[in-house]
């Protein structure tokens, strides 16, 4: 993929470009900021679009704000009117006013969309409106290219109790062909044993792999694999390729995480740096 279409005027540098439409977290970790700095440090120019203010930290939710719809659909516009954007994300979307105006800005788009279908924080707090979960299922899935749910989520998204690897794979493959995912990414950070993330991509299943490290600190993780997974996108790498290397980038953040804060710390977005220092 070449860089050359859309470039903002003046602009001297072709580089790829993403977007993150999300929550935020102050303390770092997680929702835009683990995004953000994602996006960087795979040097990929990004972008960020702010659904929810959410006063949160390693130890748990504390308060959120729900930004106006208005300015929602107004930060929207003033990015995909004026910017290249070659892949997009979405994390925290709290409620159907959100999601609509989102669904709308999105639809008829022939860019990359990685959905972190975002229900509830490691620390348990929720991050969504149960009712508009269904809204989410119906409306944005089927827009999307891939959905990244950890166990919980695909438990909602298909409806079936998953405690195994088997059921796992099964979910994947349900939630693109039931409900109309462009591709789906079950992810196992929430089972026993090694982590183990299964790829339906509408023909094949991939299997992605990694050793479980023991750790508290685990606070962002799917937030900095969906958005590392956009990045590579963004680049023109392909869905497999992309999944695949992300691994390694949120795998390598998660070895070197950080024990900051009280509760779950979170992890290393510059862990895959060659003078990257072991803290
Ligand atoms: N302790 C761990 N060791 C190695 N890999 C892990 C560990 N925990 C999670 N992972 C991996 O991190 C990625 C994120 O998975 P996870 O299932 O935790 O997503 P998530 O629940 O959306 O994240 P979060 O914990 O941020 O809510 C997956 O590739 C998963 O396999
Ligand atoms: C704004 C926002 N978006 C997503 C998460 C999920 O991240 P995690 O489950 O790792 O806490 C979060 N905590 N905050």
């Amino acid at each position: 993929m070449t860089f050359t279409n859309d470039l903002p005027k003046g602009s001297t540098t072709q580089v790829p470009c993403a977007l993150t439409i999300a929550g935020t977290d102050p303390s770092g970790g997680a929702g835009i900021q683990a995004d953000l700095k994602t996006f960087q440090e795979l040097k990929t120019y990004g972008m960020s679009v702010i659904t929810s203010v959410v006063a949160q930290n390693t130890t748990g939710v504390q308060a959120v704000h729900h930004i106006p719809i208005e300015m929602i659909e107004q930060q929207l516009n003033s990015v995909f009117s004026d910017m290249p954007i070659h892949a997009f994300k979405t994390g925290m979307i709290a409620n159907e006013d959100i999601m609509k105006v989102i669904a709308e800005k999105i639809s008829g788009q022939d860019i990359s969309y990685v959905m972190d279908p975002v229900m509830v924080a490691t620390s348990g707090d929720p991050l969504i409106a149960k009712n508009a979960r269904y809204f989410l299922r119906q409306n944005l899935l089927p827009l999307t290219s891939l959905v990244t749910p950890n166990i919980p989520e695909a438990e909602y998204l298909t409806g079936e109790t998953i405690d195994t690897v088997e059921a796992m794979k099964d979910a994947a493959v349900k939630i693109v062909e039931v409900f109309g995912a462009g591709a789906a990414l079950v992810k196992g950070g929430h089972m026993e044993g090694e982590a183990v993330d299964f790829l339906y991509d509408g023909s094949n299943l991939h299997t992605f792999s990694a050793k479980r490290i023991h750790t508290k600190n685990t606070h962002g993780t799917g937030c900095t694999y969906s958005a590392a997974i956009t990045a590579y996108l963004s680049q023109g790498v392909s869905l497999i390729d992309a999944v695949g290397k992300a691994k390694d980038f949120v795998t390598a953040a998660i070895q070197h995480s950080f024990s900051l804060g009280a509760g779950s710390g979170p992890t290393n977005h510059w862990a895959t740096r060659e003078e990257s220092v072991k803290l």
